[in-house]
């Protein structure tokens, strides 16, 4: 794969740096999550592929143990509000001293500097800070955040792992390790590049809910179907938007033009009214294999199932049943061999993980008897 032979330590934390770490696991990284002692179980839903090391980073000895920890490994993601990891003589200067060629990834919501570094904050703050929130929602109603997709896993965990994966290239030809200060807000930002690049063009210069793609255009929504289902519409140009209109059995003649902003809250409603009179399944069947850009809008049970998923295999299933995204994008000589076994327990792995760093089966003791770490095994199936 191709990340095989990278070493990552992800300290545990709520959502983006559990992902960025999965990214790098799921690419054959070999991630340890650093768990917190008797901290109970784990929430962490995106463990895949990783192994788990209990360790109490307040104590010294715990904090000396992450250094060593640190000196074996190629990437440290720490997900914790900025001046904690200092706090714990754990600081960037400090590790990078010990291993020159350690990648220190700091994924936070405001990033390392400035008047919110330390204040704490969640998705919907970093997204509000960017810009972006500004112009998510419909019409003559609030800003509305899409989940937390767009700056924990976004903006925060994917592109951290992007920086990670540029680092680690970089350091092939300078050997050397760097921090990465990987904030929220700006990564959100910059997944939304196009907002700004795009004004030129009068993209968003309608209000919130009024604009081509922000569910203003009729020709760009979704539309309830008679069994209370959905369809997803994207037909923007005016070759599909043709497409559309044939398979709505709709005469362009009697409709206002497509672009005729004014028109657009009439020409919503006759859809709306069109659409409501067939099934999802009735009307795939009426677009499926047609360039009218229309879907139908699956739900997270569904997805596996359609075809062209199927036909791709898009979505795995893992030894416990669970279907999730095949990792992407695919690589064709390395592509990812997501696992497929169940998430570690918390400190599962902290045994062999200092074993392999080369902490005597004494010294693993002590740290045990002493608290600072915990070695949990799982209870075998009888
Ligand atoms: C699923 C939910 C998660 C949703 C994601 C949400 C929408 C997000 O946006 S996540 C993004 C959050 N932001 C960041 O990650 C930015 C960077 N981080 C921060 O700003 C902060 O970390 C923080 C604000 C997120 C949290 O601040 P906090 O004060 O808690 O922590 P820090 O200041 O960073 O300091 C960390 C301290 O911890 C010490 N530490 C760390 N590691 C160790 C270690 N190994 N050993 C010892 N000590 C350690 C460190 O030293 C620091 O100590 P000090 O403070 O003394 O310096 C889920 C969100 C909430 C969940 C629910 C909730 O938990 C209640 C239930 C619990 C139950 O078990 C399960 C059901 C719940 C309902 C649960 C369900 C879900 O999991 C949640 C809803």
């Amino acid at each position: 794969m191709a990340l095989s032979g990278v070493r990552v330590l992800e300290l545990a934390g709520l959502a983006p740096a559990p992902f960025c770490g999965m990214i790098l696991a799921d690419f054959g990284a070999q991630v340890v999550r650093v768990d917190r002692v008797k901290s109970g179980p784990q929430m962490d839903s995106m463990a895949r592929g990783k192994r788990s090391l209990a360790l109490n980073l307040k104590s010294p000895e715990g904090a000396q143990v992450l250094k060593k920890l640190c000196v074996h490994s190629d990437v440290l993601i720490e997900p914790f509000r900025q001046g904690v990891m200092e706090k714990l003589g754990l600081g960037p200067e400090r590790l990078l001293q010990e291993n020159p060629r350690l990648i220190y990834a700091r994924l936070t919501g405001f990033g390392q500097s400035g008047k919110y570094a330390q204040e704490a904050g969640h998705d919907i703050n970093y997204l509000a800070l960017s810009g972006l929130l500004s112009n998510l929602g419909r019409k003559n109603e609030n800003p509305y955040a899409p989940l937390n997709l767009l700056a924990d896993f976004a903006g925060g965990g994917l592109i951290c792992a992007l920086g990670i994966a540029m680092a680690l290239f970089e350091r092939t030809k300078s050997k050397k390790g760097q921090v990465i200060d990987a904030s929220m807000v700006e990564g959100a930002a910059y997944v939304g590049s196009f907002l700004w690049k795009a004004q030129a063009i009068g993209l968003w210069n309608r209000p919130r809910g009024e604009n081509l793609l922000d569910s203003g255009a009729p020709f760009y929504d979704t539309y309830k179907t008679s069994d209370g289902k959905f369809m997803a519409v994207g037909a923007l140009e005016p070759k599909f938007y043709q497409a559309l209109l044939k398979g709505l059995d709709l005469d362009s003649t009697k409709l206002p033009d497509q672009l005729s902003f004014s028109d657009w809250p009439s020409l919503k409603s006759i859809f709306t009214d069109t659409f409501s009179k067939k099934t999802q399944a009735e009307w795939c069947k009426i677009f499926d294999g047609t360039d009218s850009c229309v879907s139908p809008v699956l739900s997270l049970e569904e997805v596996s199932l359609h075809p062209h998923n199927k036909e791709r295999r898009s979505f795995i299933r893992d030894h416990e049943e669970k279907v999730s995204p095949r990792p992407a994008p695919l690589l064709s000589r390395t592509p990812a061999t997501p696992c497929l076994r169940r998430d570690p327990l918390v400190g599962e792995h902290t045994h062999e993980i200092l074993k392999e760093t080369g902490f005597t089966p004494e010294e693993i003791a002590k740290l045990q008897s002493a608290g600072i770490i915990e070695c949990n095994k799982a209870k075998a199936n009888l």
